[in-house]
């Protein structure tokens, strides 16, 4: 585990868990700080260009997970290099170990904690230290810590650097669909993505219920749209469904226990669980995807609802079975 007696690590950050809870008891998501895009012509001052960027992850977070989704579909795990934090998350926030499987120290910083890494970008930053954080080292700044925003500018602004021309052709925003994408988006980031913090989170049982039966309207309602279609806009994955995957894959193993959204399993919807394993068996997906870092981060750090950090043994999930998807 990390420790807490780091010299550079003398003061704690502020979780956003604990710190963001509204006067109902409802959990509050603050908004990401950091908001530079790079682009292909370089016009906004971040010129995508290959192992310019890298990458700060955790395999457990849903956020960055998306990111590490969008980097492979579009073959650009020569270009962007990533480093996996600790998956425990301590009262210091994210750090670097090199003493458990798939993680390692931070050879692109030299630093013990991913605070450092947002000071040395903004020494006066005082908000939340999240994942992912995309980090120039060209200019040595934080460009920017949204998700959302991030998997954009790999979508579209990596292009001559794919390693394949289906890679390459891979639109996960394609124009024609944006409407359709910021439509689903709209609400399914609200109740799914972050429903199910907001339902783990509450510390009223009127801010639970609330989120709980938007969390399942929501899932429903995936589960209606997946009746016809593939992926959620129709044939083609999109990012909407990268946005989607990334909590339905922890969904069983922890939100159903750990953040009490145990009206159903997504097992037991068969839409959603064959698109779940649809999206799982795409090349470059399973290997994104971590269930010990996702089960041990959250069981083990959020001792505020798991206080003994125990962590359960299963489900087991079968995600290599057949999903017979690709006949819809
Ligand atoms: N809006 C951000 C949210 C990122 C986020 O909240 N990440 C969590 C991990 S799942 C985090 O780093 N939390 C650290 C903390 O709250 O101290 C995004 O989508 O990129």
């Amino acid at each position: 585990m990390a420790s807490d007696g780091n010299d550079t690590a003398d003061t704690n950050v502020k979780q956003s868990w604990r710190s963001s809870v509204d006067s109902k008891g409802a959990f509050v998501r603050k908004e990401s700080a950091f908001r530079n895009w790079i682009t292909a012509d370089g016009s906004s001052g971040f010129k995508s260009e290959a192992n310019r960027y890298h990458l700060y992850v955790s395999l457990a977070c849903p956020w960055a997970h998306r990111t590490l989704i969008v980097r492979s579909l579009k073959g650009l795990e020569d270009i962007i290099s990533f480093t996996v934090v600790d998956w425990f998350l301590d009262k210091n926030g994210w750090a670097f170990t090199d003493q458990k499987p798939k993680c390692s120290l931070d050879t692109v910083n030299n630093c013990s904690y991913l605070k450092e890494i947002y000071a040395k970008s903004d020494p006066t930053y005082s908000g939340n230290i999240t994942v992912p954080c995309l980090w120039d080292k060209k200019t040595q700044t934080v460009v920017n810590n949204e998700s959302s925003e991030i998997i954009r500018m790999l979508n579209s602004e990596f292009q001559e650097f794919c390693k394949t021309p289906e890679q390459e052709a891979l639109n996960l925003y394609p124009e024609d669909l944006r409407p359709e994408i910021d439509g689903l988006n709209s609400w399914i980031y609200p109740q799914i993505n972050n429903g199910v913090y907001r339902c783990g989170f509450a510390k009223s049982q009127e801010a639970y219920d609330e989120a709980v039966t938007g969390l399942f309207d929501g899932l429903d309602k995936v589960e209606d749209i997946l009746s016809s279609k593939r992926y959620l806009t129709g044939p083609n994955l999109t990012e909407a469904d990268v946005r989607l995957f990334t909590t339905l894959i922890r969904f069983d193993t922890v939100y159903h226990t750990h953040f009490k959204t145990n009206k159903k399993r997504i097992v037991d919807y068969s839409n959603l669980w064959g698109y779940v394993r649809d999206i799982y068996q795409i090349p470059g997906v399973a290997n994104t995807v971590d269930q010990e870092h996702i089960m041990k981060h959250y069981y083990v750090s959020h001792t505020t609802i798991n206080p003994y950090s125990i962590v359960p043994v299963g489900p087991q999930l079968e995600l290599h079975t057949q999903h017979n998807r690709d006949k819809l």
